[in-house]
């Protein structure tokens, strides 16, 4: 079987967050955002390449976390676009060319679990693309511009999308190249894979692989860092 690569992106601003620091660089715990999930795919065995997408002004630091927390695997450190999608597609680009399946994974999703991310690269090999999901807890409406509701899709059929996203390369690197042909830009990997027409498996994973996006998020991260992921 060919080589695996994760790409991991971690160039955006983290507006959401509204720290004077970008969010993938906020300590949890003993260590910044960016690096636990570093040191998630440096212990995974399975992974070959890891590709890290930052910010121009931030690529030195990220040299320097590699060498301090021996993230031996990292192949290359390279600048992203506007939107999370940009970032990917140079990501992908840096990949080296012996790797025949990749991850695509946000660099503040640190709690991801190992087991589920091989379940989900599996997958990838198995079909062509697979990524980590858990069923909403909550009532989802579809609310009109006015504020009022139109309709309640069936909770059954609705997931939450998370990351690693994993696929067959050559399959995500059409899907990319539909994609910018088209001037499409998606919010995650598998939609740009939907509209190229090749179905997208899903694959459970659980509640704890958050995406830290809002200050809320921070001290439930702090939470699971302690109590949960230290115990994979
Ligand atoms: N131009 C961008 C935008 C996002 N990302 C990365 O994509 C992941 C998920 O994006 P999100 O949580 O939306 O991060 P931000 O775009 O930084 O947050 P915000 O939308 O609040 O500004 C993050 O690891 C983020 O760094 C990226 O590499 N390049
Ligand atoms: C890729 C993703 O994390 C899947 O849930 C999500 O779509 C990223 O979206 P954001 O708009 O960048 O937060």
């Amino acid at each position: 079987m060919g080589k695996l690569g994760v790409v991991i992106v971690a160039a955006g601003k983290g507006s959401r967050m509204r720290s004077v620091e970008s969010k993938q660089f906020l300590q949890v715990g003993d260590k910044p955002i960016l690096v636990h999930t570093l040191e998630l795919f440096q212990r995974i065995g399975a992974i070959d390449f890891i590709v890290l997408v930052t910010g121009p002004d931030d690529v030195a630091r990220c040299r320097q976390y590699a060498v301090r927390y021996h993230i031996s695997k990292l192949h290359s450190i390279v600048v992203g676009g506007a939107e999370r999608q940009h970032s990917v597609r140079e990501g992908l680009k840096a990949l080296p060319p012996e790797v025949e399946h990749v991850l695509v994974h946000d660099g503040v999703r640190p709690f991801a679990n190992t087991k589920d991310i091989i379940h989900c690269w599996s997958k990838a090999v198995e079909t062509g693309a697979a990524v980590l999901a858990v069923p909403v807890k909550d009532t989802i409406k579809i609310v009109d511009e006015t504020g009022v509701i139109r309709s309640t899709p069936d909770r059954r059929s609705l997931w939450a999308i998370q990351t690693p996203q994993a696929f067959r390369r050559s399959l995500l690197e059409q899907a990319y190249e539909q994609a910018e042909r088209d001037g499409f830009v998606g919010t995650d990997d598998a939609m740009l894979v939907e509209r190229f027409g090749t179905p997208v498996h899903v694959v459970q994973s659980d509640y704890y692989n958050i995406k830290i996006t809002t200050p809320e998020d921070l001290p439930w991260a702090e939470w699971i860092a302690q109590n949960v992921r230290g115990e994979d």
